[in-house]
């Protein structure tokens, strides 16, 4: 397989629609319209901390390559899963409230969504973790990993300060091994929802009318008042991801995201290259995961693994298959 030596090829790719599927989704035209119901057994929806260098706290992330202008070239052609998912149901889901940036945990509810979540990819590789600062994402990161068949620990990497860096640091080898670093980024956190934050999210439809308030969630460029569009949204979202997941990705690592609804679905937006009328249709149910391939510098989707047992997942790569192999036999 090729090696990838351009980033900016990697990240306009066309990923291939015909070959991709999310669950059950329906598709109208080009969009994937998901149900409320259609997606996956059980889900309502579709159902999706900062890099370290050499020196890192716990665990060494991947060695990242330099930008393409530095000249250097990542060190072997890759062939890498990404798991995106969205954190379980909180507390203020539950309550209908806009949550945003607001840091809410989850309820008893979606700390069992974030468990399922982690047996339906609890067979599929994961080196490294990305999650959003906000705790609601990061408990759901932690609960689906400690479902995982390879049992290894994932460690929250600090950098906050040169105290919490230096003072979390491991110091055996075969431990570091049995580790997978989790990186959070605020980049990552939900869409800030201005002064709909904490408000409920009937009562605000009812007050300014159901079209204003569904152009406020789910219209690409148009803001909530005093808060941040999707499109602005994206621009933090999936610049982190081009700059610090893509050249994971490219390295080989298998990558895990817990976010939210709206950073995954401006990602989403851009894995899949939708519109901006087609990403209005784009809803993402709790705790569902969703698996893209990343093979030769393209995203092949491949839809929310239904669990450890289906099969094809792991025919999907060689080095899948391999690995499923090797955990049977743990
Ligand atoms: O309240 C929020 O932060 C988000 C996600 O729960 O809501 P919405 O469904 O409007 O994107």
């Amino acid at each position: 397989m090729a090696a990838c030596t351009s980033q900016h090829a990697l990240i306009s790719v066309k990923p291939p629609r015909a070959s991709a599927s999310f669950g059950s989704d329906r598709r109208a035209g080009n969009v994937r319209f998901v149900s409320a119901t259609s997606c996956c057994p059980g889900s309502r929806k579709l159902g999706l901390v900062c890099a370290s260098n050499s020196q890192s706290s716990v665990i060494e992330p991947a060695k990242l390559p330099s930008s393409p202008e530095s000249g250097s070239t990542p060190k072997k052609s890759s062939e890498a899963a990404l798991i995106l998912i969205r954190h379980g149901e909180s507390l203020w889901n539950e309550k209908n409230l806009f949550t945003g940036c607001v840091d809410v945990p989850l309820t008893p509810k979606g700390v069992n969504e974030a468990i399922e979540a982690g047996k339906r990819i609890c067979n599929i590789p994961v080196d490294v973790i990305y999650t959003s600062s906000l705790i609601r994402a990061q408990m759901t990161a932690m609960l689906a990993m400690m479902q995982h068949r390879r049992k290894k620990v994932p460690i929250i990497v600090h950098k906050e300060s040169e105290r919490a860096h230096q003072w979390s640091q491991v110091y055996s080898e075969e431990t570091k091994k049995q580790s997978i670093p989790v990186i959070t980024a605020w980049q990552l956190n939900e869409r800030m929802y201005g002064e709909l934050q904490g408000l409920n999210k009937q009562e605000t439809a009812d007050l300014f009318g159901k079209d204003q308030v569904h152009e406020w969630r789910r219209s690409y460029d148009i803001p909530p008042p005093n808060g941040e569009s999707l499109e602005m949204c994206a621009e933090r979202a999936v610049s982190y991801f081009k700059e610090q997941i893509i050249p994971q990705l490219v390295s080989g690592k298998h990558v895990m995201i817990a976010a939210h609804g709206n950073s995954l679905r401006s990602i989403i937006m851009h894995l899949d290259k939708l519109t901006s009328q087609e990403v209005i249709s784009l809803e993402l149910s709790t705790g569902i995961p969703m698996l893209y391939i990343f093979k030769e510098g393209k995203f092949i989707r491949r839809g929310s693994p239904a669990g450890p047992s289906e099969a094809g997942v792991y025919a999907y790569t060689k080095y899948m298959h391999n690995y499923n192999q090797k955990l049977k036999q743990l």
